[in-house]
């Protein structure tokens, strides 16, 4: 499996499972994707969540309703407590050509990682379906550590077009770059304010 980075504004995300697990899965993808959700009950949350919610029960469903479900969808997931239906899903969501996920049952071609997220990055955890609790493990982890990551990352961005212009080898700018990443007291001082920390980082490292 390789790591992509995918933009889903405009394509549709259809989810069979209303309960925690469905409910983890279009809170991730409502923030820009056009989500539906198909189970026969919901938690109460989804209300408000802005999914389009269709009740109904997949053991009843014929295989023309489930494949009319599933047209245009771009990627699909089954987090229903049912393994026998998600891996049905699975094999209709084939079919259809869209990728697919599977909370439990035989593996997609597609898993949904931990998501460590700022202004200015974005970084995605996986075990591959190994242990679950290790990416969350680990985005807690990155989280508590790294408070201030965005600040980090746009300084040293400042810093980096500045020294393109004082400084004239690679080498030396790359030295810079990482001595500040290194250096304790430049988080420190990032904590308390960016541009006091800039002016301080570049008095010590221009
Ligand atoms: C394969 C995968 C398929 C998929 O769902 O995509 C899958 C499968 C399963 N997870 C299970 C359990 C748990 N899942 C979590 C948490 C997360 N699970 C997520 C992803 C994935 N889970 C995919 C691969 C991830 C990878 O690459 O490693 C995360 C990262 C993303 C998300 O789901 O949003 C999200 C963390 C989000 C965050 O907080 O950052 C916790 C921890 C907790 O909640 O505290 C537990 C309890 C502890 C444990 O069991 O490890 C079970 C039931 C096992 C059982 O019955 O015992 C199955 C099914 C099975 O194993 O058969
Ligand atoms: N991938 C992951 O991160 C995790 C996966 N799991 C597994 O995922 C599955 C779902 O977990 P939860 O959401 O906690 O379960 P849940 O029991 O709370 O929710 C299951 C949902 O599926 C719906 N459903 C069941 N059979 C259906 C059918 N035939 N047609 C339509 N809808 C149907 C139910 O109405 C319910 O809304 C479980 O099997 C669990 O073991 C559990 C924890 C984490």
């Amino acid at each position: 499996m390789v790591p992509l980075i995918i933009d889903l504004a405009g394509r549709h995300v259809v989810i069979f499972g209303g309960g925690a697990v469905g409910l983890r899965k279009a809170t991730y993808f409502c923030r820009e994707a056009e989500v539906t959700v198909v189970s026969r009950s919901f938690l109460p949350e989804f209300s408000g969540l802005g999914a389009r919610c269709l009740e109904a029960d997949l053991s009843t469903m014929d295989d023309n309703a489930l494949a009319d479900l599933l047209d245009g969808a771009f990627l699909t997931i089954a987090a229903t407590s049912d393994e026998e239906m998600n891996n049905r899903v699975g094999r209709a969501a084939r079919e259809a050509g869209a990728l697919f996920n599977n909370a439990r049952g035989n593996g997609g071609d597609t898993l949904i990682p931990s998501v460590v997220r700022g202004e200015e990055y974005l970084l995605a955890i996986s075990t591959g379906g190994a242990s679950p609790a290790v990416p969350r493990f680990l985005r807690e982890h990155l989280e508590e550590t790294y408070p201030h990551l965005d600040s980090m990352i746009r300084t040293e961005a400042r810093l980096r077009e500045t020294l393109k212009q004082t400084v004239p080898d690679q080498a030396d700018r790359a030295t810079v770059l990482r001595a500040v990443l290194h250096d304790p007291e430049a988080w420190a001082w990032l904590a308390e304010g960016e541009d006091k920390a800039y002016e301080r980082i570049k008095e010590r490292y221009l």
